[in-house]
């Protein structure tokens, strides 16, 4: 058997085209433009591409795309003040501070910083708590939410009482995804770097989230026959004799695709639903900003 290999590209098309039809409902109805704001501090090649993608996207769904560049020398204070005017900006409904940031500022803090109705990232902690309470106006993170929605429409909607293994345990990825699978009423677990036997975890689970950070780490002999992989890992890795750098995920694609019932390429699987999703929280704090109902909720 050879699995289903989920398309996140044209998942993410879709989700941009209800996105879109949104956004021309509110200019039409209610003269609400959804502007969306993305800082960037540095310039890590990288992070430059997702900035411009994020940007040209968010101009294709009929939106208005700010970009701010800073050096990677700026003062702690001076990004705090920027977030501060976002904040205050009417016409910026989303905020979204590009991670990593350099070594001298405070990530948390200015995280912190960031209104919690406009943080479209969900990584205040307001929205942290709100999604970990259950709370259904929580704004989930991007990564885990994409991920969410390929699994939905894996499952046909039927993710109830699956045993779901999230491996990762960061805040912008692992946690926030453990917590959408719960309420899904997945039975979830996470595994990390000290987790014991890891393969044998693996071989229970219905369903593997991958977020690593390790290339290829999740082998083909650690899934359970007609598993779902997501695979959240982008690793740039240059191979001998190559002069370009290929992505690669945290998982062994081709050992995978033997065993599992599907799974996500890298690329064109998490990133693109990472941006779409980015625009649908966008969208969604434009809505509740202004206190009318969103279409996409
Ligand atoms: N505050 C914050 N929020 C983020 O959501 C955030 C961030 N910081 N920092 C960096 C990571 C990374 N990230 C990606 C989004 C899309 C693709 C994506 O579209 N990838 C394409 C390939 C792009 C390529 O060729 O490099 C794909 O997988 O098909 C990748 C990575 C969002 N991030």
């Amino acid at each position: 058997m050879t699995a289903n290999i989920i398309d996140g590209k044209a998942a993410a098309e879709r989700l941009r085209q209800q996105v879109g039809l949104e956004v021309s409902r509110l200019v039409t109805e209610y003269q609400l433009q959804p502007g969306l704001a993305v800082v960037l501090v540095g310039d890590d090649p990288a992070s430059q591409v997702y900035v411009r993608n994020k940007g040209r996207q968010t101009v294709a769904a009929g939106m208005l795309s700010l970009e701010h560049k800073l050096d990677v020398a700026v003062p702690e204070n001076e990004l705090l003040a920027l977030v501060d005017r976002l904040n205050n900006d009417p016409a910026v409904h989303g905020i979204l501070v590009q991670l990593p940031l350099p070594g001298h500022i405070d990530e948390q803090r200015v995280l912190q910083a960031i209104d919690p109705a406009k943080d479209v990232d969900g990584f205040h902690p307001a929205n942290v708590g709100r999604l970990a309470t259950g709370d259904p106006a929580a704004m989930a993170p991007c990564t885990p939410m994409g991920c969410t929605l390929m699994l939905r429409e894996q499952f046909d909607g039927a993710l109830c009482g699956q045993n779901a293994l999230v491996i990762g345990r960061s805040n912008i990825v692992g946690k926030p995804m453990a917590q959408l699978l719960l309420r899904e009423s997945c039975t979830v677990t996470i595994a990390h770097s000290r987790t014991r036997d890891l393969p044998a975890l693996c071989r229970q689970a219905d369903i593997v989230v991958a977020a690593t950070g390790r290339p290829e780490m999740v082998r083909g002999d650690w899934i359970k026959p007609g598993a779902v992989v997501i695979d959240v890992g982008i690793n740039r890795i240059r191979f001998e004799g190559e002069e370009k750098a290929r992505l690669v995920g945290d998982v062994a694609f081709d050992e995978v695709v033997e065993v599992a019932g599907a799974t996500t390429p890298v690329p064109g699987g998490v990133g693109p639903m990472t941006i779409a999703c980015l625009l649908r929280n966008t969208v969604v704090a434009a809505c509740l900003q202004r206190g009318v109902s969103c279409g996409l909720v």
